[in-house]
């Protein structure tokens, strides 16, 4: 995984909880990184076992964590280090969405060691569509939901996801159903 994906976990953890416990939960996933590099690669394992540790050490359940990392990561994260990509990818939610395989092609253009995941946009309605998530990476589909209502908040977008299928059903992707509503500028 990207440095860019640890670097947030640590800069949300710091900046929400304070170094001191970023400090304990690197000793305890046993991560002694120094510093993560953005562009630099690291193995998944870093990333599963950083997650599993600020789990124990926050005494809060993973999912809980990645969904709030994923939100982070898009609003914060990516948005600084990328923001130029992100515009590229589109002007709302929907656009955004079927850009996404776009986008990380993009990257791995000039970072070939980028392993993305695969997304898939179908049942496209006005506000509404199915996103299907292909990913060899196992657990992470909270971490996606959370970058997902990230990018509603970018968007000024109110968005509700359901899990509608999943690997642990026997499908062979993640399928979430997305309903997206643009907020009303003002306020009636
Ligand atoms: O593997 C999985 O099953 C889940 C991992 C998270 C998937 N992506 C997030 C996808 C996403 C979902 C919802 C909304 C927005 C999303 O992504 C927007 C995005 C995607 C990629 C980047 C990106 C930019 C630069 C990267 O690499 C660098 C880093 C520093 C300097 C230069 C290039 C890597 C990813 C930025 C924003 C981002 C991503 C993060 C890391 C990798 C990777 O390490 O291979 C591949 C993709």
């Amino acid at each position: 995984m990207f440095g860019l994906v640890n670097k947030g976990l640590e800069d949300m953890i710091c900046s929400q909880y304070g170094e001191e416990i970023w400090e304990k939960i690197k000793s305890k996933a046993e991560v002694e990184i120094e510093a993560f590099i953005s562009m630099d690669s690291y193995p998944d394992d870093i990333t599963y076992r950083l997650v599993d540790a600020a789990s124990v050490v926050m005494a809060m359940p993973a999912t809980d964590i990645l969904e709030a990392f994923g939100r982070y990561w898009l609003l914060f994260t990516a948005t600084e280090g990328f923001g130029s990509l992100m515009e590229m990818a589109g002007d709302n939610l929907p656009e955004f969405l079927q850009n996404l395989d776009n986008l990380h092609a993009r990257v791995g253009l000039s970072f070939p060691e980028l392993q993305p995941p695969s997304f898939l946009c179908s049942h496209l309605e006005a506000e509404s569509l199915k996103l299907h998530y292909y990913s060899e990476r196992p657990g992470l589909t909270p971490m996606v939901v959370g970058m997902l209502k990230g990018l509603g908040e970018k968007f000024d977008t109110d968005v509700d996801i359901q899990l509608t299928n999943s690997k642990d059903r026997g499908n062979d992707h993640q399928e979430l159903s997305i309903s997206h509503k643009l907020k009303c500028p003002f306020k009636p």
